[in-house]
């Protein structure tokens, strides 16, 4: 195969920060998606209807002209979210899931969740609307190893909270293990998750070995080999509760190469071409638009995409970064300097 048509696919999580930041990273991924589900961790937190509906202005006014890419927002749930706030969410009509960071998982979650009992009453809201919690997937204990939190998280937090909910729709957002592929497979249709280009091509060998990779450094974190395989299995399966979602996670250069480099893979300007790697893989390109395309609006009770998107079977060499923000900062996207075997070359209207 050297060309590959597909609907246009769409960012089921994406990270697009504010400010010059998302001014310097939104056409990356416009370019690319029809849509995207807008991660809520800004500084402060997105947690009123209101804020994101100005957040989503911001993000509209920075799009290249003729985009027609259509940011989804999500609030930032806390101990203290209402269910009031969750039924105005849902009525905006521009808020489509609420998003669970257990309190300092990762970047940006320390007015995260406490304690998920707390936030019943919200959650109770949100399985009544029929909006999805999205679920940052990590126990936070310091004794809990770093390798072992998605899977803790599955029996104390994820498996309780469902028996709790059983109509909640929950995505379990970037999942890295085969814990977490099993949990999802034998869940109710109510429960689906994403998975990164990043989780589905590395392992934590890539980050490690020869030297530490900080570009690698995400959360969660690379787990070894064998949970990659069942990652790439659950995404190439065809099975619609695994779809796409970049994780995409822009930090300036000098925040990821340094002694305490930030958690996040800059994947946005190459996902597709990376997720075609990782389907090419597997033998399985012919599954790539279902995954990428298909499944996340369907869970998510929208329209799939009109228009199409072709990549080319084209070896290239990824930028070695890109501008970013104010000044003359610059990020480093995920493979920067290596080949890739795919590329994106055109987009069309399906208009006939
Ligand atoms: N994935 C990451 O490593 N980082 C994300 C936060 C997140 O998705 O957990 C970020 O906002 O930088
Ligand atoms: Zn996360
Ligand atoms: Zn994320």
């Amino acid at each position: 195969m050297t060309q590959l048509t597909l609907t246009r696919p769409d960012d089921w999580h994406l990270h697009l920060r504010d400010g010059a930041a998302m001014r310097s990273v939104v056409a990356h991924s416009a370019r690319q998606c029809g849509r995207a589900i807008i991660m809520p961790n800004l500084k402060p937190p997105v947690t009123t209807t209101e804020q994101a509906l100005a957040y989503r202005e911001r993000i509209l006014a920075a799009l290249p002209e003729d985009s027609g890419f259509e940011p989804l927002m999500t609030l930032y749930l806390t101990d203290d979210t209402t269910p009031e706030e969750i039924e105005s969410a849902k009525a905006s009509g521009v808020v489509h899931a609420v998003k669970l960071y257990p309190a300092g998982a990762t970047t940006n979650s320390a007015s995260g969740v406490t304690d998920i009992r707390h936030c019943d009453a919200a959650i109770e809201a949100l399985a009544r609307v029929g909006m999805p919690l999205l679920v940052h997937g990590e126990v936070t204990r310091p004794s809990i190893d770093i390798f072992d939190r998605e899977a803790v998280f599955i029996d104390e937090v994820m498996a309780p909270l469902l028996t709790r909910h059983p109509s909640l729709k929950v995505v379990f957002e970037h999942i890295t293990t085969r814990d977490a592929v099993e949990f999802v497979t034998a869940a109710p249709e109510n429960v689906a998750a994403t998975i990164t280009a990043h989780h589905l091509l590395f392992n934590r060998n890539h980050m490690l070995v020869g030297g530490i990779r900080p570009h690698y450094y995400c959360l969660p974190v690379l787990k070894r080999a064998s949970h990659r395989e069942a990652l790439l299995a659950a995404a190439t399966s065809g099975n619609p509760k695994f779809f796409l979602g970049t994780d995409s996670a822009p930090h300036a250069r000098g925040d990821k190469e340094s002694a305490c480099g930030c958690a996040g893979a800059f994947t946005a300007p190459v996902a597709i071409e990376l997720y075609a790697s990782a389907f090419e893989e597997a033998g399985a390109l012919e599954r790539l638009e279902g995954f990428a395309s298909h499944f996340g609006p369907d869970f998510y009770g929208l329209p799939r995409n009109r228009d199409l998107i072709t990549l080319a079977k084209h070896e290239w060499t990824i930028p070695a970064s890109f501008p970013y923000g104010d000044d003359d900062q610059t990020i480093v996207p995920l493979m920067a300097g290596e080949h890739l075997a795919w590329r994106m070359t055109s987009a069309e209207d399906d208009d006939s």
